[in-house]
């Protein structure tokens, strides 16, 4: 039985549920993600979105069900290279003194041995993915003084940095100006051409909206729709417009 081997599936969900303060916030949800395939997770705020990508990129565990990537169960997945994440909003900012291109240079630790130099092909990836996000004049600031968008673009950056074979992003582009995300898009309509699995909650698609192949919508903890994302997202607005959850986010 070679159930570990590489799957054509980048990300396999079974029957998963997940626990959070004595409450289920996902129920039984079944997803798969194969390679190469863009998927939009919808849905209104609260419906477990966050939770779900989270789950996937073994920050949560399950309580019930599986992940998988790329065949191998999360708990037992070591080939993190291979995935890029991408937080809702960027942690401890505040307290952590570090520049622009060393968030960036992460992205690329799990890659080499810990303290081994930079190679040349490593600083030419940091350059390469600051210039995406139109952050390279920025390299020496510290990131706790930029703006919100532009610390979103600097953990963009760090994502795609390592260039890896599945980018699950929870909303990567939130507060981010139209000509940023038009970049960003472009970064990942070219990765994704060139094979990249790409799993990416958004409440505002923007310039992202073209490239994605299917869409799932979730619901208090499930998923209601799995399909083509035109009817998806009509599916979505729907739900949208019983609440004005959006504003509130937005100035949040
Ligand atoms: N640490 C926690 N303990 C208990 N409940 C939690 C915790 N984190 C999130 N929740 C709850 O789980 C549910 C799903 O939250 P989640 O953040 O996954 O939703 P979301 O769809 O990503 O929402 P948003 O669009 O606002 O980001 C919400 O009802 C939330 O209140």
């Amino acid at each position: 039985m070679s159930t570990e081997t590489d799957s054509p599936q980048a990300v396999q969900v079974a029957d998963l549920s997940v626990d959070l303060g004595g409450r289920l916030v996902l129920r039984g949800i079944d997803l798969q993600v194969r390679q190469g395939e863009v998927l939009a997770v919808l849905g209104t705020n609260g419906s477990g979105k966050s939770t779900l990508i989270k789950t996937v990129v073994g920050l949560l565990p399950a309580a019930r069900g599986e992940v998988r990537l790329f065949g191998t169960p999360v708990p037992r997945f070591r080939q993190w290279r291979r995935v890029g994440y991408v937080p809702q909003r960027i942690t401890a900012a505040g307290g952590v003194p570090a520049t622009v291109y060393e968030v960036v240079s992460s992205g690329l630790l799990s890659k080499r041995r810990f303290f081994a130099p930079l190679g040349a092909d490593g600083k030419q990836a940091i350059e390469h993915a600051l210039e995406v996000v139109d952050m390279a004049d920025r390299r020496k600031d510290a990131v706790a003084e930029l703006s919100g968008g532009q610390q979103q673009r600097v953990l963009i950056a760090r994502a795609l940095v390592s260039d890896p074979e599945l980018l699950v992003l929870d909303e990567p582009t939130a507060g981010v100006d139209l000509a940023s995300q038009q970049i960003f898009a472009d970064a990942i309509r070219e990765r994704v051409e060139r094979g990249t699995t790409v799993v990416m909650v958004s409440h505002d698609l923007g310039p992202m909206d073209a490239l994605i192949d299917r869409s799932v919508v979730m619901r208090r903890g499930r998923i209601v729709y799995d399909g083509p994302p035109h009817a998806s997202q009509t599916h979505a607005h729907v739900h949208h417009s019983h609440t004005t959850e959006d504003s509130g986010w937005l100035s949040s």
